[in-house]
């Protein structure tokens, strides 16, 4: 075993407590870390929305480069930034137990509401809760907002805007779950919402089975198959795509859903199935759905997020 694992992070707040996580359950298990912080490009540009910067793996990108050059022994990620097909010679190792899954709508906090747009406005950054948004509310205006989730919320409280999309768990996590806030139950988050990975190079079985303590086997499952739905659509991770898969007892509930940018158009899907078919109900769901006319669905997403 390596004396000090050396955790490699993001700096924000939600990272730093994502890596403090995984510390405290090394600790458990009398592993000793510490912890280093690694900035990303993703954390860097914070003036255009996510998909024009494009690049896969904008958040984990940094992170991997100092996997590679052996900077550090794992990197800690929210599973829903990293790309479903991580880069040569890296490993996913454990998902920690997930937190909160869904999507919150935070409202903002003027006391007198005429200082509030007149044409009801709501903001995010992800092109899924924006589709999702529309397509329940077409009233509304969506607009961009970008950043950690601090300054979004300093965004928010500073704006004329309703409210604002985050997800729950990130807010919980750093203790900044407002008051005035509502769980959007009926948007379908996205695929590994909630759940934090641990990755690692490749080729150290020892290490790589100690890291393996950290897995929550449910947690892991149940993100396999919102991801394997994901890549089965192929929709790289800033198309608009939702899935939950929850897990109780030997049963899986799945629901994804496939959105074109306006919310005008989309395929939703719902699916039971036994525990003991997971490997390949993520993609099985994705199948049906492409067959059943989100194909062409897709080919209009695609060429929309080209120009
Ligand atoms: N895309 C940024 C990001 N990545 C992970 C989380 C929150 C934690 C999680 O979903 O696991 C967030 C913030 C948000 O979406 O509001």
């Amino acid at each position: 075993m390596k004396k000090i694992v050396r955790i490699g992070t993001r700096s924000s707040e939600l990272a730093l407590w994502q890596a403090h996580l995984v510390q405290q359950n090394l600790s458990k298990i009398q592993i000793t870390s510490e912890i280093v912080e690694v900035s990303s490009k993703g954390d860097e540009i914070l003036d255009k929305p996510l998909h024009e910067i494009g690049g896969i793996g904008l958040f984990t990108k940094s992170l991997d480069e100092a996997l590679l050059q052996g900077k550090i022994d794992i990197a800690v990620h929210s599973m829903k930034d990293v790309p479903t097909d991580l880069p040569k010679g890296i490993v996913q190792v454990a998902v920690m137990k997930r937190g909160p899954v869904k999507d919150i709508l935070v409202f903002n906090n003027k006391k007198d509401t005429s200082d509030l747009e007149k044409v009801l406005t709501i903001a995010t950054g992800s092109l899924r809760r924006k589709a999702q948004w529309l397509k329940k509310y077409p009233e509304y205006k969506v607009v961009d907002l970008r950043g950690n989730v601090n300054t979004r919320l300093r965004k928010l409280y500073e704006s004329n805007w309703q409210g604002a999309v985050f997800a729950e768990a990130g807010l919980t996590r750093i203790d900044l779950l407002p008051k005035n806030f509502e769980v959007l139950d009926w948007m379908i988050p996205a695929p590994a919402q909630g759940a934090v990975m641990v990755v690692a190079l490749d080729g150290d079985i020892n290490f790589l089975s100690e890291m393996a303590k950290l897995n929550c086997e449910k947690t892991e499952k149940a993100t396999y198959i919102e991801r394997a739905f994901m890549k089965t659509l192929e929709g790289g991770c800033t198309a608009p795509i939702g899935a939950h898969a929850k897990i109780e007892d030997e049963n899986i509930t799945f629901d994804g859903i496939l959105i074109d940018l306006d919310g005008s158009q989309s395929f939703e899907i719902h699916e039971e199935e036994k525990l003991e078919n997971w490997e390949n109900f993520g993609k099985n769901c994705a199948l049906k759905l492409l067959n059943s006319g989100g194909s062409n669905l897709m080919k209009k997403i695609k060429s929309q997020m080209s120009h």
